[in-house]
């Protein structure tokens, strides 16, 4: 997979200007979701190529990220007449970055595409490394291709206008950046004042964490190895995810992700020996900024089974990602069905439900 160009903008339509010079194109496409239409796509109005550019829009957040959405933005493409050689950006957040990304890897066996994220956690995580997917029969990215944007252009100034619940969520894959890189970065994390945002520091934050990714990513794009660190929180936080939206009270992704964390840090204190006082200090963190998921033990059978259909699973063995300390991975530990039961009593013991 070829090394993508991200690009923490000073001036967004400058690099945009030059992310197109650098991508020849006949036609420009540009995917947007009934909000970034409203909110981001004005500024981008003063890029001289985009006059032309052809939108289509579709409905906002995950409840979209479906083969009917996929299939409309095919159509749209099909019916405007873009060719190989057509270029689309994708303007949103994960929900868009990943539905347009397979878009794009997909139509005429695949086209080139820029992403400019347009949510926090689309700028540290979504838009980058090249997963792109949608959900599928009742579970997370079912259904996807690995390929990358030619270009991912941050502009932080995006974030000024992204509600308390969507801010917090894209938080909680930088607190796991935090968690799978260093001491200081995850202090630093935790020690940041979510409810007042400072926005110069916050691009600085964003800067650091989106970087953590990358270098993951460079070194081992397909997930053979140690892109799996990247999935902490993501065995039980998917199986959470899917849990909620099967019983019809769909969570953010990033809620599901602090979840998964309180769980996968559990496995890793009794597992491989991460300290109950980081543990403690993390947990404390997730259960002040997300609340608590709520589910009893009847609901357990189910999320082993969600589980079971982990992307980092082989044969029946359920994986995960975890940690010795902060930025000491673990990738391919298993646990039987007992102990992620026990996993899911401490859950719900520590989380109060
Ligand atoms: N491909 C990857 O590596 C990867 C990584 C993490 C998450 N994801 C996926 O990303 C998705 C979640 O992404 P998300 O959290 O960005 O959600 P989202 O794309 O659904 O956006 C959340 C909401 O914010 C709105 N929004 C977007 N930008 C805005 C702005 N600047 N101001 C105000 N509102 C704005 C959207 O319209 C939407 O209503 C999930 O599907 C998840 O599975 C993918
Ligand atoms: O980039 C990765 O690799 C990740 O795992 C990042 C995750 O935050 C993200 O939610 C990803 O979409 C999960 O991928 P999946 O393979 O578990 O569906
Ligand atoms: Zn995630």
């Amino acid at each position: 997979m070829s090394k993508q160009e991200v690009i923490l903008c000073e001036n967004l339509e400058e690099s945009l200007g030059h992310a197109l010079e650098k991508c020849p194109h006949d036609k420009l496409f540009i995917l947007t979701d009934e909000h970034t239409d409203r909110l981001c796509l004005p500024a981008l109005k003063e890029v001289p190529q985009l006059k032309n550019a052809i939108e289509i829009r579709i409905g906002a957040e995950d409840i979209h990220k479906t083969l009917d959405t996929l299939a409309s933005v095919w159509m749209a493409l099909s019916e405007k007449g873009a060719t190989r050689h057509s270029l689309l950006i994708n303007l949103g957040g994960g929900m868009v970055t990943d539905l347009g990304g397979f878009a794009a890897a997909t139509f005429k066996r695949g086209l080139a595409y820029i992403n400019i994220p347009t949510t926090l956690l689309a700028m540290v995580d979504a838009s980058v490394g090249g997963k792109t997917g949608i959900n599928f029969n009742g579970l997370k990215n079912e259904i996807g291709a690995f390929a990358p944007a030619n270009s991912v252009l941050i502009e932080t100034e995006f974030l000024r206008s992204l509600d308390a619940h969507n801010f917090i969520s894209g938080y909680a894959e930088m607190l796991k950046h935090g968690l799978i890189s260093d001491k200081a970065h995850w202090v630093e994390l935790l020690a940041f004042d979510t409810e007042n945002i400072d926005y110069a520091y916050l691009k600085e934050l964003v800067g650091r964490s989106v970087q953590v990714k990358e270098d993951i990513v460079e070194q081992d794009p397909f997930e053979h190895g140690i892109r799996k660190a990247l999935n902490l929180g993501h065995t039980a936080g998917h199986a959470f995810e899917s849990l909620a939206l099967a019983q019809n009270r769909p969570v953010l992704h990033g809620y599901a992700v602090a979840w998964g964390v309180v769980c996968e840090l559990y496995l890793s204190h009794i597992k491989v020996g991460f300290p109950k006082d980081k543990m403690r200090q993390t947990i404390q963190f997730i259960k002040e900024n997300y609340g608590t998921f709520t589910f009893d033990c009847k609901q357990y059978e189910q999320l082993y089974a969600f589980m079971q259909h982990d992307k980092k699973n082989t044969s029946d063995t359920i994986n995960f990602t975890l940690l010795r300390e902060i930025g000491d991975i673990c990738i391919n530990q298993t646990a039987d069905k007992d102990t992620i039961f026990e996993m899911l009593d401490f859950y719900r013991e520590c989380m109060g439900c």
